[in-house]
């Protein structure tokens, strides 16, 4: 469970007084969820999420985000928008962090996808890509390829082989690769960086949502297809490769946006840099994260099996 920060009703109500939006009338803390706190709110007139911005987002970084889902919102895609408070402020501190009032969006996010919910996130991922092709904002990608590195020594090369042995190795030996390697010739731009089933909402087969643009930043836009790629098509230990969701998500993606012969070159590349950085990312909380903390540790190694796949046994896209 992801309620890092402890908001009691008394507070969150004195919050929603600045707000045109009702009284409160339920308020819960949300099971899922890694980065941040969040809260289901509930009012007299809708129910909202709230969002205390905890460890990884720089409030810094919020105002690329609030204009990208303001962007994306006004093209047309189903994304939450940010609340403006009656001041105007979207902003706000409470407890101690950063924190938001967001639309709440309907929908479910899907454990074990199917070809068709896969085709439908696949769409919405390249309609997302559509809707960003004129957004001018720029954040540059905080875990992107130059980043692998000093994450993994910042791991240390003990406690990453505490987690599997020879794992250190393993991990400084793709940096080497991915960084040998990127293709830094494909077309760049905001992309989401996180597209995992947990940030899609689903109903009745539909995409009903694209959350969490928390990672969302400037980066190739291969690498997007590729992160939910290697998110969607496996089972959730990264054991066993589901072939008929990677190609229903790929089959989607073209039906909005196309493909392009270099991007498709460098898709097993793109997806070895995709795991990396899970894979990373996950050692990083899984060393670090205190025995104290509610929330459910994700496991490292489903993204070292990925990797493993995508290096030895993928054909070409
Ligand atoms: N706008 C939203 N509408 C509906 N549910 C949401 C919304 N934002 C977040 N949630 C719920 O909260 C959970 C955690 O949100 P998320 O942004 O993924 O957290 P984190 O950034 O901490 O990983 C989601 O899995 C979803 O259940
Ligand atoms: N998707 C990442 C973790 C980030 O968590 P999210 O809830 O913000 O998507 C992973 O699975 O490692």
């Amino acid at each position: 469970m992801a309620v890092y920060t402890q908001v009691g009703a008394e507070e969150a109500a004195e919050l929603l007084a600045r707000y045109d939006v009702g009284d409160l009338v339920a308020l819960k803390g949300i099971a899922e969820g890694v980065e941040n706190s969040n809260y289901f709110v509930e009012t007299t007139r809708s129910r909202y999420i709230l969002t205390l911005y905890e460890k990884r987002v720089d409030p810094e970084d919020l105002p690329f985000f609030y204009a990208l889902l303001g962007h994306l919102h006004a093209a047309g895609c189903k994304v939450p928008r940010f609340i403006d408070d009656r001041d105007g402020n979207w902003l706000q501190q409470l407890c101690g962090r950063p924190a938001c009032l967001i639309e709440f969006l309907s929908g479910f996010s899907v454990s074990t996808p199917t070809a068709v919910q896969a085709q439908a996130t696949g769409k919405a991922l390249g309609d997302m890509h559509k809707a960003l092709a004129d957004f001018t904002m720029e954040r540059p990608n905080s875990l992107g390829v130059a980043a692998f590195r000093p994450l993994a020594m910042r791991c240390g090369t003990d406690a990453l082989d505490s987690i599997s042995p020879g794992l250190s190795e393993r991990i400084f030996a793709e940096c080497d690769y991915v960084e040998a390697h990127w293709p830094v010739h494909l077309p760049v731009a905001a992309i989401h960086a996180d597209l995992f089933p947990d940030n899609v909402l689903i109903l009745d087969d539909r995409v009903s949502g694209l959350i969490d643009f928390y990672f969302a930043c400037t980066d190739i836009r291969g690498y997007d297809l590729a992160v939910t790629h290697a998110a969607w098509s496996f089972s959730s230990d990264g054991a066993d490769y589901h072939p008929e969701i990677g190609r229903a998500l790929l089959s989607g993606y073209e039906q909005s946006h196309g493909s392009d012969r270099a991007t498709r070159d460098a898709f097993p590349i793109l997806a070895r840099a995709a795991c990396l950085r899970f894979l990373l990312t996950r050692c990083f909380d899984w060393i670090n994260t205190p025995k104290s903390a509610i929330v459910t540790q994700k496991d490292p190694l489903a993204f070292l099996r990925r990797l493993d796949f995508y290096t030895d046994r993928f054909d070409k896209l």
